[in-house]
């Protein structure tokens, strides 16, 4: 196992780094041989369809699964569960409507769950860090209401605030968007985009769909039944490339500034891939959520 952490022609350490990666579960292999830098500040999405692996992918970036092998580091560190550089925005549950917490409740979790303490004398301290975080994600109007209260749209934000509270060098999110209506996709997606801007934060966004962040994007890692691509949208999201990945004919085709995927479902389903796309859905990508 690699323990040195490269450094970029820059001379930062990767945000994100993964050298000769590879997960299995029993006799299925997710990856391998995956080698991956993401530097400060860059947007990578993590495409693929159900079952690839996007997850698991986070799991390990986040200390909760170990990979078979190889190496993972955040910030020159090996990957570890609780740490602090890592922020974290899980798949979308719709928070139960009587959950005694409150907006501004639910983002101190993630002081708490972090470097800060909870001391009587951290208090003024905790205060305003949750206040700014809330500030952040133009919050304010509704983070003392109960979170159940809350449209999906406002508890996204929330749980963005909740992942950012602790000011970490990544964050991983896991379907950020996924349904929020198209005015809502563009308020998160902004969000996250001007974090990564102005704190050089990197970010590892699981979707999937491309078309709402593609302006966004730097790489894309797109997985399909154990092989992998990286590369900008522009290498990655090619017939070819997609075609290969999927084994089977994909089409690409550029629609209004939109890339719409075409394949077929029983093509899909032979695959084999640890259940494919969601009945109905092609290979993907093409419409956004309304
Ligand atoms: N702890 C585990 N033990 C065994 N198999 C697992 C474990 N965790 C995940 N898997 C399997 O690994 C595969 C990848 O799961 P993962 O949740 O990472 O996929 P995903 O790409 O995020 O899927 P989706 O798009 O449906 O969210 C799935 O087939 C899943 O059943």
């Amino acid at each position: 196992m690699t323990t040195t952490s490269t450094t970029t022609a820059t001379g930062t350490t990767p945000a994100v780094e993964l050298r000769e990666t590879c997960l299995s579960f029993g006799d299925r292999t997710l990856w391998s041989n995956l080698n991956l830098a993401v530097q400060q500040g860059e947007f990578l999405a993590v495409l693929g369809p159900n079952g690839s692996g996007k997850t698991s992918l986070l799991k390990v970036l986040l200390g909760q699964l170990a990979p078979t092998s190889g190496s993972v580091r955040i910030a020159g560190t090996p990957a570890r569960a609780g740490n602090a550089n890592v922020g974290y925005v899980p798949q979308q549950r719709s928070l139960d409507e009587g959950l005694p917490l409150r907006g501004r409740d639910l983002v101190g979790l993630g002081v708490d769950g972090q470097r800060w303490g909870i001391g009587l004398r951290d208090r003024a301290k905790r205060r305003a860090i949750v206040d700014s975080a809330i500030a952040q994600v133009g919050a304010q109007a509704y983070a003392d209401s109960p979170i159940g209260s809350m449209s999906g749209g406002e508890q996204q934000r929330l749980r963005i605030a909740q992942a950012l509270v602790g000011d970490p060098k990544v964050l991983l999110c896991d379907e950020p968007l996924l349904s929020l209506d198209i005015a809502n996709q563009h308020r998160v997606s902004d969000l996250i985009d001007r974090r990564r801007r102005q704190h050089g934060t990197a970010v590892l966004f699981v979707t999937h769909e491309i078309n709402p962040i593609l302006p966004l994007v730097d790489r894309v890692l797109y997985l399909v039944d154990g092989q992998f691509r990286i590369g900008t949208p522009d290498e990655v999201m090619t017939a070819e490339v997609l075609s290969e990945l999927y084994r089977t004919e994909v089409e690409v085709l550029h629609v209004r500034g939109r890339l719409v995927v075409v394949g077929t479902g029983d093509a899909i389903d032979a695959l084999g891939s640890g259940g494919g796309p969601r009945p109905g859905e092609g290979v993907h990508h093409t419409e956004d959520h309304a």
